[in-house]
């Protein structure tokens, strides 16, 4: 089961691998053009309803795979508005190779005969290829229209991947029937008697009266199994957000050290918050300070962080998104009580590193977390690991179960799960064993849990991270160092 976003992910990381969208656009018709014969003998009349995007385009290329049969080809709109490329090329391809194909401009004009006006039989079969996961809103004319006539034939409808004007992630129509005043009656879909729908099953089709066929369009499963460009969708900031709606991190930490804090931090900053406090000890706060007028600091009284503490940060954190809990902290018997105190009354979400971590399988908490741990941090835990990345990401899955939290394993490759879902990320390298990196990608993921939820904000931090790393091996070879992170972070967090 996927949804909508899930899907587009998949797809933009498959495009990153080596399989273009125009690849899987042409295992797409060809397995609508599958599910035709399936239904139709060779002969029988095919109406292809085709809108201008890629759900369009997926039928255009249908056409070509159905020689066999009468193909009247209807595009709903002018061949120059085609959206995508790859649709246009598809369009352009049949009118190169004389394949009938016509364009309906005014609804007024749709009928399910044959090309530009000739006179045909009604058709045997219809495709809905008007809109697919792109849709929003009530179905717009001429698709309106052109919905009701596909509703009122007799043919039997096949629709590609989604009928239109249904939402694939609820099964609900996408409109509330006020879409357009003119014809506003109650929203519009098409009523498919068969669905053919790509890659695998979306969570809305379930629900429809229609028999639905997933069709296997060569998306290679690393696409799924691997974080990638994908993975960055749908986190650009809002345009019109204000200060504080992009995410507020507490860094809590410091004390044996200065630099941890500051680089959780900074990356947070830099990774989209928009606001950063670090909570450290008195004895460091200036130091910290210092390195960074961007920062908020909250100085806490003495030079470890310690259970009297444990009530003032809380305080802090409930003003706060998300608290990284660690970076610098150190592991003096004081600290680890401090982290079970906090722990034990905060409910919101916290990433947890270093020798917090210890801390963690003791506890009882109403906290999200995320644990970063490196496979011996893992085992110190109580989690076990293995060789072979398949055994470790389900092993890490089991533990992240037990735990009820997420896990985010680093490693050459790492392991982000949660008790449902695994993801491995490859992005990084072996110049970043250096010191500090971990404290980058804890912020970093401590400013994404403000924005998404806990396991999309392992899993694109840890793939940001180690892309800005990747950025920074080039430039600085074998002298990577951790402050060389945080500023290539937003760089490594463009969709691209
Ligand atoms: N990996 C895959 O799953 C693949 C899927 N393919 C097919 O591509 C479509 C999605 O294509 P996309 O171009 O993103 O969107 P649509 O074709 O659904 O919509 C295009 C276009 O329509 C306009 N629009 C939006 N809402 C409305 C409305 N209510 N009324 C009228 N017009 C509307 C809007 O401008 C959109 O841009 C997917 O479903 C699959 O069929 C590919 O084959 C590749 C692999
Ligand atoms: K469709």
């Amino acid at each position: 089961m996927i949804t909508t976003d899930r899907m587009a992910a998949v797809d933009a990381n498959a495009a990153a691998l080596g399989v273009p969208r125009k690849q899987l656009m042409e295992s797409s018709g060809n397995a609508v053009a599958r599910e035709v014969r399936a239904v139709a003998d060779p002969g029988a009349t095919v109406a292809l309803v085709c809108g201008r995007g890629n759900n369009g385009g997926d039928a255009l290329v249908a056409a070509r795979f159905l020689a066999e049969y009468e193909t009247p080809v209807k595009l709903l709109g002018r061949p120059e508005t085609i959206r995508t490329d790859i649709a246009r090329e598809n369009w352009a391809a049949l009118g190169n190779a004389a394949i009938p194909a016509a364009t309906v401009t005014d609804s007024r004009d749709f009928d399910l005969t044959g090309p530009e006006g000739a006179a045909g039989d009604d058709p045997d079969v219809i495709v809905d290829a008007m809109l697919g996961s792109g849709i929003s809103g009530d179905l717009r004319e001429p698709e309106r229209t052109a919905a009701a006539a596909i509703n009122a034939s007799d043919a039997t409808v096949i629709a590609v991947d989604v009928p239109s004007g249904i939402d694939a992630d609820t099964g609900e129509p996408t409109g509330n029937g006020d879409g357009d005043a003119d014809t506003a009656s109650g929203p519009v879909a098409v009523d498919a008697d068969r669905v053919v729908t790509f890659h695998d099953e979306k969570p809305g089709l379930t629900a429809l009266d229609a028999a639905v066929t997933v069709a296997d369009i060569g998306i290679p499963a690393a696409a799924e199994r691997f974080t990638g460009p994908g993975d960055l969708l749908g986190l650009d900031r809002d345009p019109d957000s204000h200060k504080g709606e992009n995410g507020e991190v507490l860094v809590v930490g410091g004390g044996p050290y200065t630099g941890a804090p500051t680089l959780s931090a900074l990356a947070a900053l830099r990774a989209g918050a928009d606001l950063v406090r670090v909570a450290c000890p008195e004895s460091v706060a200036s130091e910290v300070q210092g390195f960074s007028p961007n920062l908020i600091v909250r100085a806490l009284p003495g030079d470890r962080v310690g259970p009297s503490h444990a009530e003032r940060v809380a305080s802090l954190a409930a003003g706060t998104d998300t608290v990284v809990l660690g970076p610098g902290l150190g592991d003096g018997d004081g600290t680890r009580e401090f982290v079970r105190e906090f722990l034990t009354t905060y409910e919101g979400r916290a990433v947890v590193d270093a020798d917090a971590l210890r801390v963690v399988p003791e506890v009882d908490t109403d906290a999200d977390l995320i644990c970063t741990p490196h496979q011996g941090e893992l085992v110190g835990m109580g989690g076990e690991t293995a060789d072979d990345p398949d055994e470790r990401s389900e092993l890490v899955r089991e533990f992240a179960a037990d735990l009820d939290h997420t896990l985010l394993v680093k490693g050459a490759v790492d392991v982000i799960a949660d008790g449902d879902e695994t993801r491995l990320n490859r992005t990084g390298n072996p110049g970043m064993t250096v010191g500090g990196t971990g404290d980058v990608l804890a912020g970093a993921v401590g400013a994404l849990a403000a924005v998404t939820d806990p396991f999309r904000a392992a899993a694109v931090g840890a793939y940001a991270v180690g892309r800005a790393g990747d950025a920074a091996a080039d430039a600085n070879g074998a002298g990577l160092v951790a402050t060389d992170l945080p500023d290539r972070l937003p760089e490594a967090m463009r969709n691209e």
